[in-house]
């Protein structure tokens, strides 16, 4: 079995595959006791382990003494890169792509060959352009939820409020209706600019990934849901690597 990984700032997903099929899966949180929760049961099975990380260097270096306990095989890191099987990156810095941006487009690449838009709200929000030639148009990074919660709460002193996910967009009439219908209408106007880009550039598919997927697919963002998408890229990836 082959153990694949995905941590990002605030949580991480693994998934564990055998001959192309997932034994199991689960989700963690790296600074918890075991983030793994789920896992243990099948470490002596494991055979190979592939990390895909946008975490500081120093959750990295506790993820990887993490699993350095749980199973003998060393855990390999896959970082972003230049180009592969015909996708190629805008950054000329590739290497300052975060992996999980990557990941994600090489996952979309493998079955959207017509080009799209992936979307990744999580920690952080990121959406990337790719066209049919396979070229990566470039993207945008933007605060994810939570962080936004969290920079109004700490940030300003007089803004007191219960962060609520809402879809109502209408203007508030309480500091706290303000700040949930602001949040909600600031991604109301994030997905009518991703539609209108997506449009522009003539892609069809918008592919939505990360925590707060759900939410934006309900405020009204037309796409296909794929929670798996940076694991699907990552395990494309290390198997090609290590065939
Ligand atoms: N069980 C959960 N625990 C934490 N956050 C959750 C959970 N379910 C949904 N969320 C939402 O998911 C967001 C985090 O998304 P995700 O789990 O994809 O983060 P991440 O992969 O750590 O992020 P990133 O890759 O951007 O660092 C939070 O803003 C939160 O609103
Ligand atoms: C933007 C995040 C935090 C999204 O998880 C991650 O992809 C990251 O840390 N990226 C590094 C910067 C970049 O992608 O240009
Ligand atoms: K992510």
């Amino acid at each position: 079995m082959k153990l694949y990984v995905d941590a990002g700032n605030t949580r991480l997903k693994w998934c564990l595959e055998e001959a192309g099929t997932t034994v199991a899966n689960g989700a963690g949180v790296l600074d918890e006791e075991n983030p793994f929760p789920g896992l243990a049961g099948y470490a002596s099975g494991i055979r190979g382990i592939a990390v895909s990380t946008v975490a500081s260097e120093e959750k990295r270096e506790r993820l990887l003494g993490y699993l350095a306990v749980l199973s003998k095989v060393p855990a390999r890191c896959y970082w972003s890169e230049p180009e592969r099987g015909g996708l190629q990156n805008a950054y000329s810095d590739y290497d300052r792509m975060g992996a999980d941006r990557w990941h994600g487009m090489y996952g979309a690449w493998l079955d959207h060959k017509q080009g799209f838009v992936v979307v990744d709200a999580g920690s952080a929000v990121t959406v990337d352009f790719v066209n049919q030639c396979g070229r990566h148009l470039g993207g945008y990074i933007l605060p994810g939820l939570q962080m936004m919660f969290r920079s109004l709460k700490t940030d300003a002193a007089r803004i007191g409020f219960d962060p609520e996910q809402v879809l109502e967009t209408g203007p508030g009439k309480s500091t706290g209706e303000c700040v949930n219908h602001g949040l909600a209408w600031l991604s109301d106007a994030m997905i009518a600019r991703i539609r209108w880009d997506a449009q522009a550039f003539g892609l069809a598919d918008v592919l939505v990934t990360g925590g707060d997927a759900d939410r934006l697919i309900r405020l009204g963002l037309t796409g296909i849901h794929r929670p798996d998408l940076v694991l699907a890229g990552l395990r494309a990836i290390a198997d090609e690597e290590t065939s």
